[in-house]
């Protein structure tokens, strides 16, 4: 049928179960064939044929069910116009909160400038595009990212770029707007920031989080040879996938508590790896293993080839496998010593070096999703009808949202602030002064998304645990949250090592 004008009056007159119209925000549908299949029953929608069904409609879907069913839309009321917004591709949104200040068309900020926001441009436009479409699939499914997306941000140098600032990038362009030799953590925040709005928070791990912890330890810490750049060359161009193994069952956080073994063969080339690790993000589907191990004196890292003796098994977890989150055994695996990274017994230095950008990345991606849960609620206490009225009516609701706006607005402020200290300071000024600050800001974070997620999942109430649906976004979130509080070093270690760091810098200060 063409997309035609069409009176209400026109409309009033297909109110039949088997001739059904209705009006949704100006746009004329016809459910006839649709009524059958429509997953909330047929009986709602014969209620409302021939009407307005504007106000029920968003009470209890969302926009992209409208999107997805765009073929049912068979013509427009004449004279109005639809009122809903819809950002396009790459475009902010107008929800009030919904984007941090500086990005905010009235936003000024010290911090950024032109090559930040072009950049910011740039990637939400990749992302909407090409991140989030398979991101959303892939959740669901379970499977693991695809090879074309690999490529697609190996060609784009967006893996490269995902390490953070670095020789890696020096020599490229970036999305064709910033030089890699003037990308700083300014735009290592906004591109970690554009990529938690996925709202997909397994894909999120399992889109190469392992490459980002463990590769900028191959870099950072493997002499230079023709063997460090085939593996760093094959990572970067998305031809082989790297993780990080360090946790094991027998030990957290703990490192010193670690059991696997390296020890040299007998004619001093080969390390033999031996042992189990848990919880290693991407493990599945990798191709390296950046392995902590103990050794006769200490502890050391190494590089470790997949290969015969090598075991992945998933290990189910609160959020998707698409995160590739496995269990390791290690049994008896060779790998060159050429393979150590950093000096042997020394080991703690290599992961330690790491753990102030992973966290850095981590409290962006927690806040930034925060921030989404703040206009998933904005949106839903405007459309929601209780009692007669919109939810946001409800004082109590007023008070919910004016607490999970303050957290996120202070800890994106927060962030933003260390950002800019970390692009002023060497790497080594960076673990000297802002290792505590970083671990704080992590705890403060996700701390934050707890409380943001908990007030968020009350306003949904049962859509907030139900997934699909109105809720899908509140409910993955407080779901998947306490990733965040946990990997890279729990809350409370974090919180502690912060203060640690304080009192190790204390004057003779008297009261
Ligand atoms: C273009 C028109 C419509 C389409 C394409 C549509 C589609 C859908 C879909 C896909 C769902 C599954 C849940 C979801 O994804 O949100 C659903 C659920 C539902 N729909 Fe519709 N719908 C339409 C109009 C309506 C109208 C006008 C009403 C009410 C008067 C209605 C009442 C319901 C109810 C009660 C549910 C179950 C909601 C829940 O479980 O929370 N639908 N609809």
């Amino acid at each position: 049928m063409p997309h035609a004008a069409l009176t209400r009056e026109a409309v009033a007159t297909h109110n039949k179960p088997d001739d059904l119209w209705c009006v949704i925000d100006h746009k004329v549908y016809d459910l006839s064939e649709f009524v059958d299949a429509h997953p909330g029953g047929s009986v709602v929608l014969e209620q409302v044929a021939g009407t307005d069904a504007t106000k029920a409609f968003y009470n209890l879907h969302r926009q992209e069910v409208l999107e997805k069913y765009q073929s049912l839309c068979i013509g427009t009321i004449e004279g109005e116009k639809p009122e809903v917004i819809v950002p396009g591709i790459g475009e902010l949104s107008t929800v009030p909160y919904a984007e941090p200040l500086w990005l905010r068309p009235e936003g000024q900020s010290p911090y950024f400038k032109e090559s930040h926001r072009a950049l910011q441009r740039k990637v939400r436009e990749f992302v909407d595009k090409y991140v989030t479409p398979e991101a959303q699939q892939k959740e669901k499914d379970g499977t693991y990212i695809s090879q074309e997306l690999i490529d697609r941000m190996a060609a784009n140098d967006v893996l490269a770029m995902r390490l953070g600032p670095g020789k890696q990038l020096h020599g490229k362009n970036l999305f064709g707007v910033v030089k890699g030799e003037e990308f700083d953590y300014l735009h290592d925040m906004v591109q970690a920031q554009e990529f938690a709005r996925i709202n997909a928070r397994g894909f999120s791990d399992g889109n190469m989080a392992g490459m980002m912890i463990s590769l900028t330890a191959v870099i950072q810490w493997m002499p230079e040879s023709p063997r460090k750049a085939k593996v760093v060359d094959e990572v970067l161009s998305g031809k082989k996938k790297i993780c990080l193994a360090i946790t094991e069952a027998f030990a957290g956080s703990d490192v010193a508590g670690l059991r696997t073994t390296a020890t040299k063969s007998a004619d001093g080339k080969h390390y033999i790896i031996r042992g189990t690790k848990k919880w290693i993000t991407n493990g599945m589907f990798c191709d390296y293993f950046v392995v902590g191990c103990k050794t006769d004196k200490g502890f050391s890292v190494v590089l470790v080839e997949r290969q015969e003796g090598v075991e992945t098994s998933l290990i189910k977890t609160s959020y998707s496998p698409t995160a590739g989150t496995s269990f390791i055994e290690f049994n008896d695996v060779k790998t060159p010593v050429e393979n150590l990274l950093g000096q042997e017994h020394n080991g703690f230095t290599v992961i330690m070096s790491n753990f102030n950008h992973e966290r850095f990345m981590m409290a962006s991606g927690s806040i930034r999703m925060s921030r989404t849960i703040v206009e998933e609620c904005l949106k839903w206490c405007n459309q929601r009808i209780v009692f007669g009225k919109p939810l946001i009516n409800q004082p109590v609701m007023r008070q919910k949202l004016a607490k999970m706006i303050s957290l996120v607005e202070s800890s994106q402020a927060w962030l933003e602030s260390i950002a800019y200290q970390m692009c002023h300071m060497s790497y080594a000024e960076q673990s000297k002064h802002l290792g505590g600050p970083i671990g704080l800001l992590k705890s403060h974070a996700t701390r934050a998304a707890h409380e943001i997620a908990d007030e968020a999942t009350n306003i949904f109430g049962g859509r907030g645990i139900t997934q699909g649906g109105m809720g899908r976004v509140v409910e993955m979130f407080h779901r998947t949250y306490k990733f965040d509080a946990i990997l890279g070093g729990t809350e409370e270690i974090l919180a502690d090592l912060g203060v640690r760091q304080a009192v190790k810098k204390m004057p003779k200060a008297m009261l």
